[in-house]
């Protein structure tokens, strides 16, 4: 029989080995490369532009341009002359930075050269980089690329960066923000650190059980440690799309019967003429969508037909039916009501009945042409109370003009309030669910850890080979797991071979 320490041995070197597609278990390694440059700041005549240079090749590039052989300072910016390395020209006048390995973006030498933002100098300096050996400019993400290879980001951060890159409103850049130092990162390391702490106790039952020591009651406390966190995955899978939502936006829809002034409405909030405005009822035929920015909230909002049973029209037929899809998918429901009908408004109070929802915001628009005092406050509180007897609920309502501009900032600040709603966080743990790929590596994991439940007592070695593949979902997320540490750790508080 095998003693503990070679057991050990075995239990991590099976450890490695399930996981070694996705892991690397030595600490990263720099691997010889070319040096690659470019441009960093944006294209385009700027006050300063940022060059950056990373690679084996990087200080010959820094000593050759600034024409002096002495070794640069680490993070230090130091003004300097540039010289073309070859005809000994001078360039520009500005300012490098270097950043020796492994302390800098990519982890490789690195450095930077923020220069005049002119066409001619930008141009003739990557020229005079090109010109030294080994260097040659980089392809689309390649620095972030080397940075991810270098262990310097997982992929979490990777594109919590390319998302901080893409960033239109504010709290689209705090979520990527955090998510690129780490954040969403480091949760799921630590539920795929729980998981294998988890299971490295049913491990041990499978391989140690034997010798007595270990009794029957540790599988069934991993069992409970394990169901923990799979309810802790749920919960996060369940976070109602937040997350992706915060990185699409938030689809708000404007429905309601023909003429009530759904299109005049999402002109004034895109402050541009986007859609069609006319007397003609039938109008908006296809979903118009602007993107707005509504309190630091990315939102896409959607014009739609009007909703009407009458019409023949083939194409607004159609429309129709898009409106209502719309409006069933939406986070947000704008019901735009013309409170200007005079008499028969039954069509429209039957559309308003038919598809309003808790949820729907009741718009009452042309405000600026109802006589408030003789009928129209008694004509509102007859739809008021029609909803609430037909449906059980009182209708949240906001009146407006879109042709005088009345209380479009009051929607505005409703609009807010919901969509602050709609994205908090109440788990102040679980950071937001970003993407679809987590999502499906998160769903993978749950159903094999359902699997393991299954075994768990009938079958404890097919129970043990359902929880790795739990254990590699989770680590598929981030790509970048090293697993010795945590080995360590295990066996440290685990007491087995002393
Ligand atoms: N007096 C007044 N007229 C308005 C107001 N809002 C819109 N209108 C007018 O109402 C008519 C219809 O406006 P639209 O914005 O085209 O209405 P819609 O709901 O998009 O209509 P469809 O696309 O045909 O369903 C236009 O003549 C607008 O100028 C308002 O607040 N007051
Ligand atoms: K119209
Ligand atoms: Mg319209």
């Amino acid at each position: 029989m095998l003693n503990r320490s070679n057991k050990l041995i075995q239990f991590k070197r099976f450890y490695s080995t399930t996981t070694a597609t996705i892991n690397n278990n030595d600490p990263p390694k720099l691997i010889k490369k070319d040096t690659i440059y470019s441009l960093s700041s944006g294209v385009g005549k700027s006050g300063v532009a940022v060059i950056r240079v990373s690679g084996p090749q990087s200080k010959n590039v820094l000593q050759s341009l600034i024409n002096k052989e002495k070794e640069p300072k680490d993070r230090l910016a130091t003004l300097g002359t540039f010289y073309h390395p070859t005809t000994k020209e001078p360039l520009d006048k500005g300012i490098y930075i270097w950043f020796s390995n492994p302390n800098s973006f990519t982890g490789e030498d690195v450095v930077e050269f923020h220069i005049h933002g002119g066409r001619a100098v930008i141009h003739d300096t990557l020229e005079a980089i090109s010109t030294i050996p080994g260097t040659r400019s980089s392809q689309p993400g390649e620095f972030t690329k080397r940075s991810f290879d270098n262990g310097k980001l997982d992929l979490t951060q990777v594109e919590g960066l390319s998302d901080l890159l893409d960033a239109q409103t504010q709290h689209q850049r705090k979520i990527a923000l955090d998510q690129m130092q780490g954040s969403i990162g480091k949760f799921y390391h630590t539920l795929r650190n729980d998981l294998i702490r988890a299971s490295a106790y049913m491990e041990a039952f499978i391989d140690f059980g034997d010798d007595a020591e270990l009794e029957p009651e540790i599988v069934e406390q991993s069992k409970q440690k394990i169901l923990a966190i799979k309810e802790k995955i749920i919960q996060h899978l369940n976070d109602g799309r937040r997350g992706e939502r915060l990185r699409d936006g938030a689809q708000i829809a404007i429905v309601g019967p023909p003429n009530a002034g759904k299109s005049s409405l999402l002109n004034l909030l895109a402050k541009r003429k986007a859609s069609i405005v006319s007397p003609i009822p039938g109008t908006t035929r296809d979903i118009v969508e602007v993107v707005l920015d509504i309190g630091g909230y990315p939102v896409v909002v959607g014009d739609t037909a009007g909703i009407r049973h009458s019409t023949l029209d083939l194409i607004e037929k159609e429309g129709i039916e898009m409106a209502k899809e719309r409006f069933k998918q939406s986070d947000i429901k704008l019901f735009l009501y013309d409170c200007s009908i005079h008499g028969d408004d039954a069509d429209s109070m039957d559309l308003l009945l038919n598809i309003i929802d808790k949820n729907t915001i009741l718009v009452f628009n042309k405000v600026d042409l109802v006589d408030k005092k003789l009928n129209w406050d008694s004509k509102r509180k007859e739809i008021l109370d029609t909803i609430y007897q037909r449906k059980g609920f009182h209708s949240n309502y906001i009146e407006i003009s879109c042709l005088e501009n009345i209380g479009i900032q009051n929607l505005l600040l409703h609009l807010e309030n919901n969509l602050k709603q709609l994205f908090e966080i109440d788990d102040k743990e679980a950071p937001l669910l970003t993407r679809v790929r987590y999502k499906e590596h998160l769903n993978d994991c749950v159903e094999s850890l359902n699997r393991y439940i299954y075994y768990c007592d009938s079958d404890i070695v097919l129970a043990s080979e359902e929880l790795r593949s739990a254990i590699k979902s989770i680590g598929e997320i981030t790509f970048s797991v090293n697993i010795d540490d945590l080995l360590d750790v295990i066996f440290k508080d685990f007491c087995i071979g002393k």
